[in-house]
């Protein structure tokens, strides 16, 4: 199991720190819901910011942006001390907020106008603005429509256009994902590449690791307000026992065919349900051909055959020992 102590507080490679946060702590009453919580973020990464519901994610982003009082700890965004009046700041900070936040009165487009209003006095320039945020979040087929008439997935895209029209150079997406369905799901994703690839920071935060795998450049894991892990995906993999989980389609095999496996120095455990055999391997080389080999000496036959490297929920999992879904 690694320590977490090692892995508190990341740096970055990137000499320019847009986000720096050391030591906060946040307590409702009893609740610490953010412990002792240290972070780095380099100008043009996307930071993941993981962890289970109620682990403390929203409660540091609210600190952050100064919404929230806190007990301990320092915050600067781009170089300097966020105070709640640092307004210069904050327009240089777009936001994504977890619950949908727009006028259910204003259609599409006159959503986002008001929200790039705050920081865009100039109509004509806001006009450019808007068109390129609803392009972007792919509605302008229903830039006409109130927000009631839109589905949860279309709903999530105007809450991301009216986050990012002003152009923000640091954008804070707070679990954008949650409820939407697949095709929104991946525009949504593409789309946090595309602002990344335009020059944007991006803190990112979700309980969906294979979102943050694919998005994440460097990822900080929270469980119980405190930082767990964090690192590079490879390197919080590295991190743990866990290696690959190899499936082998079989019809049939015998108890000491399965027991030849299992004895085999890299393997954690085997199972066999449904036809395949499936194998939970600790780090080690070789892995698969020595599956292969046990199986061949056994005499079974097999089919298919797939090789899945560990993910980071294996990593949450083998840290907390929890499934990074548990909400308790
Ligand atoms: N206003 C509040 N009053 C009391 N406790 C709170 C309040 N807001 C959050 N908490 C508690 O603080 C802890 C952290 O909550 P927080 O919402 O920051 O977690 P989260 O990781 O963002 O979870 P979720 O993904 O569900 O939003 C939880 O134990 C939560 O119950």
């Amino acid at each position: 199991m690694p320590n977490p102590q090692a892995t508190e507080s990341i740096t970055p490679p990137s000499s320019e720190t847009v986000v720096s946060i050391s030591n906060l702590v946040k307590r409702y009453g009893e609740v610490v819901a953010v412990d002792h919580l240290s972070l780095d973020i380099a100008r043009g990464e996307i930071f993941g910011l993981v962890g289970p519901n109620g682990s403390g994610k929203t409660t540091t982003i609210n600190c952050l942006l100064q919404l929230l009082d806190y007990d301990h700890g320092q915050i600067k965004v781009f170089g300097e001390p966020m105070r709640p009046d640092s307004y210069g700041i904050k327009r240089k900070i777009g936001i994504v907020p977890q619950e949908v936040a727009v006028f259910d009165e204003l259609t599409v487009r006159e959503n986002v106008d008001s929200f790039c209003a705050l920081y865009v006095p100039q109509s004509s320039r806001r006009r450019e603005l808007v068109d390129r945020a609803i392009e972007f979040v792919g509605l302008q087929k229903f830039q006409g429509f109130r927000p009631k008439k839109l589905s949860g997935g279309l709903l999530r895209r105007l809450n991301i256009a009216c986050g990012i029209a002003h152009q923000p150079s640091l954008i804070i997406m707070d679990e954008p994902t949650v409820a939407v369905d697949p095709q929104s799901r991946n525009s949504i994703l593409d789309g946090i590449e595309r602002l990344n690839r335009e020059g944007a920071t991006i803190i990112y935060t979700s309980h969906y690791m294979e979102e943050v795998e694919r998005l994440c450049r460097r990822v900080l894991i929270m469980d119980h307000g405190r930082s767990v892990a964090s690192g590079t995906p490879d390197e919080l993999k590295a991190l743990i026992g866990t290696g690959e989980r190899i499936s082998v389609e079989t019809g049939a095999v015998s108890e000491a065919a399965i027991e030849s496996v299992r004895m085999l120095p890299h393997v954690r455990s085997v199972e066999f349900t449904e036809g395949m055999l499936h194998v939970q391997c600790s780090n080690g080389a070789h892995n698969l051909s020595e599956v292969l080999g046990a199986l061949a000496r056994e005499h079974v036959d097999y089919g298919r055959v797939l090789s899945e490297p560990p993910t980071l929920n294996d990593v949450f999992l083998e840290i907390t020992g929890r499934e990074l879904r548990d909400e308790s």
